[in-house]
């Protein structure tokens, strides 16, 4: 056995190329704990049915951001970071919820190398049960059918952490210097939305959007922001108002400045490079919107992998 500590960030993933698109909304519209479709005998075929309506207009926005999620790569960017910082005694590996490498992947390659002790690291900062809930049921789930038996350590929140907050708070910053007067921009945090009814569960993931809000703004200072829900993915309710129905009424109350800032991801994937930069940019231009910008994601962001490193080295077992 060995004496190091495995690190496992879960993600997550994207399709790696535009063939992997359906394969991919199939396991995300298979999975019952982001969304309940019928009965669950009935959801694979349901699921089926809105998966081969989806997946060509999907495979449209990936194509338009270079044919494939870049999630992986960054992903595996943010560990190589983590490893260097974290040094030998640890070993990090990427676990993908609906893409590879999958938890099995992962779960395989820390028993190869015989480390037993786990530190279990999910990169959504804020909790949720459709998210990280999915992801460490998962784990949960290839566990027991593995009979392994690991040691294990959870960190499924980090949405007030110090250097999250600090690395957040620097790109908001950094995004109000490209405008020529910051009191004439609109601060736009845009949260991933999340159906209402996990929050009326109990879901805690509304309450970490709005802190995480607070504490970044605490650092930027005096300036005009709102909060807004993007990238709604059913019919049912989910947590309003919408980016977009804001960003136009933004632009009729004559607001012509707008910096997004998307919370609830550590790295870019579709919904930055598409959703907010091609299709809510060319909305905001249609509304007479003169400048839109988005802060950058914080994907390798040394403030960023300062703030895990630190997650992983103060993880109470
Ligand atoms: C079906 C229900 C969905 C819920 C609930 C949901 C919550 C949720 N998702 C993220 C983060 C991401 N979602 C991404 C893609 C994506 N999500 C859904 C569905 C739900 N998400 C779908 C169907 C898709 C695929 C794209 C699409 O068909 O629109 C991604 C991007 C992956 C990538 O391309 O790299 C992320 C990240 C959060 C944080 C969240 C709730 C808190
Ligand atoms: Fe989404
Ligand atoms: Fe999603």
């Amino acid at each position: 056995m060995s004496e190091k500590t495995a690190v496992l960030l879960l993600q997550m993933g994207g399709p790696d190329s535009l063939d992997a698109v359906h394969p991919f909304l199939m396991n995300l519209f298979t999975d019952r704990d982001i969304i309940k479709i019928g009965p669950s005998f009935l959801q694979p075929f349901i699921a089926r049915r809105i998966v081969n309506k989806r997946a060509p207009h999907v495979a449209e926005y990936y194509r338009q951001i270079g044919g494939k999620s870049p999630i992986r790569e960054l992903t595996e960017a943010q560990r190589e970071g983590l490893q260097a910082l974290l040094g030998e005694n640890y070993r990090c590996f990427v676990a993908m919820r609906y893409s590879r490498p999958s938890t099995i992947d992962a779960l395989a390659a820390i028993k190869r190398e015989g480390i037993r002790r786990v530190v279990v690291l999910s990169l959504y900062p804020h909790y949720s049960k459709a998210t990280t809930g999915s992801s460490v049921n998962e784990l949960q789930r290839v566990l027991k059918e593995a009979r392994a038996d690991f040691e294990l350590t959870f960190i499924d929140r980090f949405y007030d952490h110090p250097l999250y907050i600090k690395a957040l708070a620097g790109k908001v910053m950094r995004g109000l210097q490209a405008f020529p007067d910051r009191k004439d921009v609109q601060i736009v945090f845009s949260a991933h939305s999340l159906p209402q009814s996990f929050i009326d569960e109990g879901d805690p993931y509304l309450d970490h959007i709005q802190e995480t809000r607070r504490l970044v703004m605490e650092q930027v200072g005096e300036a005009n922001h709102l909060l807004c829900f993007q990238s709604k993915a059913s019919r049912v309710k989910w947590l309003e108002p919408s980016t977009e129905a804001t960003i136009e009424k933004l632009a009729k109350e004559g607001k012509r400045n707008l910096l997004m800032v998307p919370l609830s991801f550590v790295s870019d994937h579709i919904e930055t490079l598409y959703e907010i930069d091609i299709q809510y940019g060319e909305e905001a231009k249609g509304y007479g919107i003169e400048r839109f910008e988005r802060i950058e994601s914080l994907n390798s962001d040394p403030i960023f992998l300062d703030c895990l490193a630190d997650l992983v080295r103060t993880a109470k077992a």
